[in-house]
């Protein structure tokens, strides 16, 4: 018999008075997204695709369905024990309940560019502790690292509506059953594969690439006759929520790397609201995840809406990526011996 959400929360929560107000807080989550889901069913509201006058604090352009999910989770914020409120549609955190011992982070709406496709769009949340010290200079909560988060998970809207969630040991998935009257969990723990034939970039933006992740990506495409020596496969959602996920289930390597267009250096994500949360799972899930160089958990964030470079899922394909960045030239595989216009490949 599949364990509830419920009856897991209840027994990671035991007797902590944190672990508590952690376990009600996703129970806020979990019914706002049923909510979600439920307008996404609908339509999303009046035009759920249509983008709006406004833009977001980091320069999209809201979607009626961003703002819509925004203000569901906002609700469910209220509900819980949040003392900050911190969403990718806010400009600024919004200060809740002011004895609540929490704070929120929030994507309401991740993939926003595919809610008129109908393909998978997903909300990602992490939990932070909210202290007396945080109360005194709001913007500090949103600073915290990633290593901080006391929960953290995602939800994704698609032909399921499944939840990614980690109180920091371990990893699982929920799936909603509406027959069962709420989530259940799915396959016991996660387990991302060490090792991976699978990528996920958005190589439309290769020539504004850095050499180094041109090299890898290159080495990755030469498949069986470069020097990886295998034949790689390639996906990209542009919903991080269901590449995030078929990682888990997988393995594979998510990249979005700082590039040379204007405004993205540090790439598209962000720190607090995207990459830690996913990091937070993935790591829970034995994989890893870093800006290239640097673990994303231990990377202190400049504010609420701070970019960072990501690359994260099977370890070792991780760890790849951050040796290409960190000395290309001390890669065997772009040696002479093995390059593409070496003595065995001439
Ligand atoms: O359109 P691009 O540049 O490929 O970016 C896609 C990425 O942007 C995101 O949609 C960013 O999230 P938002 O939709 O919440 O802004 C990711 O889910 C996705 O991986
Ligand atoms: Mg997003
Ligand atoms: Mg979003």
């Amino acid at each position: 018999m599949p364990s509830s959400l419920d009856a897991y929360l209840q027994s990671a929560a035991g007797a902590d008075p944190t672990r508590e107000k952690v376990a009600e807080t996703v129970r806020e989550l979990a019914a706002a997204a049923v909510k979600l889901r439920d307008i996404i069913i609908a339509g999303g509201g009046d035009n759920p695709g249509s983008s709006r006058e406004a833009t977001n604090a980091g320069g999209d352009v809201q979607k009626e369905l961003d703002v819509v999910a925004d203000r569901v989770f906002l609700e469910a914020a209220k509900a819980s024990a949040i003392a900050f409120y911190g969403s990718e549609e806010q400009d600024e955190p919004v200060a809740l309940d002011p004895a609540g011992t929490l704070a929120l982070a929030i994507d309401p709406l991740d993939g926003s560019s595919n809610i008129d496709t109908n393909v998978s769009v997903g909300t990602i949340f992490s939990i932070l502790p909210a202290t007396d010290e945080h109360r005194a200079d709001p913007a500090s909560v949103f600073r915290q690292p990633g290593s901080r988060q006391l929960g953290a998970g995602f939800f994704i809207y698609g032909p399921q509506l499944l939840l990614v969630l980690s109180l920091g040991n371990g990893t699982s998935v929920f799936i909603f059953s509406p027959a069962a009257g709420g989530f259940v969990e799915l396959n016991g723990a996660a387990s991302i594969p060490e090792r991976t034939s699978e990528f996920a970039i958005n190589a439309s933006n290769y020539r504004h690439w850095d050499p180094q992740i041109r090299n890898y990506i290159d080495d990755c495409l030469a498949g069986a006759e470069g020097p990886r020596e295998r034949e790689f496969n390639m996906r990209w959602i542009a919903s991080m929520v269901a590449d995030g996920y078929r990682i888990l289930v997988r393995g594979g390597i998510f990249l979005y790397p700082g590039d040379a267009r204007k405004g993205y250096a540090k790439g598209r994500l962000r720190l607090v609201y995207e990459a830690n949360p996913v990091a937070f799972c993935v790591e829970n899930a034995g994989g890893l995840a870093t800006d290239g160089i640097n673990r994303i958990l231990d990377i202190v964030p400049e504010g609420l809406h701070a970019r960072t470079p990501l690359a994260f899922g099977s370890r070792r394909e991780v760890e790849r990526v951050g040796r290409y960045i960190a000395d290309p030239a001390a890669l065997s595989e772009r040696s002479p011996l093995f390059g593409k216009r070496s003595l065995f490949r001439a």
